[in-house]
């Protein structure tokens, strides 16, 4: 594809040859290919147009810049910012495929992943093929591929939105971090639908937001890029996240000016499940169960529905899509022989694991049971803070090892065991994660609920800068079958 064809629809300077062939866009002067083009990126450790010569060197045709470089032999472009330009030349490269298939983003600071895979259950109960990108990783029928991001890159993006059009898909959900919106990976295309969860304070300091501010204004970037915004009205955030606005506006929520409402709540729940009825009112009327717990799950669900109501869905798809979703580590329930309900949790922080073990206590379990570690090399004091948390919270606080890294664990174990020692909370340590769960599995008694939490779909654990497999379910099966 010609350079002038990929850059298309930006503004830029170029005193070089625009005829130029380009094989490739590249973003790593590691990965340079012969003929490409290379952005340069103003990273979080490295500004690469310190690598704009020797990418022109390893064969680079061209060289996309935001500020003065210094390079003999190639073109050199220069845009405002050169993550935007990145977008939008992917975009084209990879043959605008957002106009093939219709796409939905969604941000939120909770929510965004579950609320993905209720899409698209509901939407493959339709019968409309439906790819994912988000934290659990790229999803395009049966393959998944592992992502670093919830939001790849602007390139990976349209690369994934390029095989999903190819393979049949017609529709894709996109988890639209605020990071990522503010890095403009899903800049270049224009969604379909953009879908806000909720607004918390997450994501502020180190690299990532600067300010609430900013955390806001990242995520009211969407719907400003999307033709049509679904939004939570009882989140009292929504009207920040929505200022500026340029879609037309839809609405969900308990409240009565909702256009899509959810009342009628009820929790269900037997040995081994736990799930959550709810009457949708409004725009729809009908009853669905949802297969995840939870009053939060309600509001996923319903934001689920206010946006498949926009594809060819029928309100038993509706109702079976919901009836049916599963998501890989969160709220998790895994089956296990006795009479108690053994859950696996993605829940790594405080407030996560508050907001789990509140919805989980109004089951009213025998006992609640919070199996948990903390991660090594990260803030100290989201140790003492989840120790707390579940010494007020659980019945019983199994404190044992998560992603240690570089730490010791018991360093980490001795920080939470320091939070926990200002509750009144019960608990035992077993640093090993494989005995701590079956230590868990062995107590249990009828009815209790036992929350395994901080793994959530990860199937590795992270020691030493080493990654060892470690998948909880086939932990599970292990000690059920006796052979662990
Ligand atoms: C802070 C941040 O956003 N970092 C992301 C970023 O890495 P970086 O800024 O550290 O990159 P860098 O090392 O400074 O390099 C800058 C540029 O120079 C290039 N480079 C570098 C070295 C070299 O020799 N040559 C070269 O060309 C790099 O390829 C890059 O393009 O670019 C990488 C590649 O795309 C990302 O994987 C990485 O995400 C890291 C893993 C991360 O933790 N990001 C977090 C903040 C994040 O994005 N989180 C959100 C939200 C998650 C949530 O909602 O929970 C997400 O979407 O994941
Ligand atoms: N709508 C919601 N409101 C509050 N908490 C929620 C909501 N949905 C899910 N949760 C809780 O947050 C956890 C993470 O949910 P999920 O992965 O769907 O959110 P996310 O926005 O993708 O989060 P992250 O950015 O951390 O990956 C769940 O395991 C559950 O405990």
């Amino acid at each position: 594809m010609k350079l002038i064809s990929l850059l298309e629809g930006l503004k830029y300077s170029c005193p070089g040859n625009m005829d130029v062939e380009i094989t490739d866009i590249i973003f790593d002067s590691r990965k340079v290919v012969k003929g490409c083009a290379f952005v340069c990126l103003c990273g979080s450790s490295v500004d690469s147009h310190a690598f704009a010569q020797q990418a022109a060197d390893a064969g680079a045709a061209a060289i996309i810049a935001q500020h003065e470089v210094e390079v003999k032999g190639v073109p050199v472009v220069y845009v405002k910012n050169t993550r935007y330009a990145m977008a939008v030349m992917s975009a084209a490269y990879f043959g605008h495929p957002a106009d093939q298939i219709r796409v939905v983003g969604i941000t939120g600071t909770k929510g965004k992943t579950t609320t993905s895979y209720m899409i698209r259950s509901i939407l493959e109960c339709a019968g409309i093929k439906t790819g994912l990108i988000g934290t659990i990783g790229t999803v395009i029928g049966d393959e998944v591929i592992q992502t670093n991001n919830t939001t790849p890159e602007s390139y990976d993006v349209q690369r994934y939105l390029r095989r999903m059009a190819d393979s049949g898909c017609k529709a894709a959900v996109i988890e639209a971090s605020s990071i990522g919106l503010k890095d403009h990976r899903v800049s270049g295309f224009t969604f379909d639908i953009g879908l806000f969860t909720n607004f918390s304070p997450d994501h502020i300091g180190g690299n990532e937001h600067k300010t609430l501010e900013e955390y806001m204004q990242c995520k009211n970037m969407l719907f400003k890029q999307c033709r049509t915004g679904v939004i939570n009205i009882d989140d009292e955030n929504y009207k920040g996240i929505i200022e500026g606005h340029t879609c037309e506006i839809e609405t969900y929520g308990f409240r009565e000016e909702a256009g899509l409402r959810a009342s009628g709540e009820r929790l269900i729940s037997r040995p081994g499940y736990l799930g959550v009825h709810f009457d949708l009112c409004g725009q729809l009327n009908f009853g669905v169960d949802v297969d995840i717990p939870g009053h939060f799950s309600v509001y996923n669900a319903l934001a689920a529905v206010a946006v498949c109501r926009h594809f060819d869905v029928t309100q038993q798809n509706i109702i079976d899509g919901l009836n049916t979703v599963k998501v890989k580590g969160r709220v998790e329930p895994v089956p296990v022989p006795g009479n108690y309900t053994l859950l696996i949790d993605y829940a790594h922080n405080a407030l996560s694991m508050a907001n789990i073990l509140e919805t989980l206590r109004e089951y009213k379990p025998n006992r609640l049971i919070c199996m948990f570690g903390a991660g090594g090399n990260r803030a100290r004091s989201r140790r003492y803070e989840m120790g707390e948390t579940s010494g007020n919270m659980a019945d019983l606080s199994v404190i044992t090892a998560d992603n240690s890294r570089y730490e010791d664990v018991m360093d980490i174990i001795e920080d939470i065991k320091v939070g926990l020692s200002k509750t009144k909370g019960e608990y035992v340590v077993i640093p090993d994660r494989k005995e701590a769960i079956k230590y868990c599995m062995e107590i249990a008694e009828d009815g209790d609920i036992i929350v395994l939490a901080g793994k959530g779909h990860e199937d590795y654990q992270e020691i030493r800068g080493v990654k060892y497999h470690l998948d909880e379910r086939e932990v599970i099966a292990d000690i059920i079958n006796k052979t662990i």
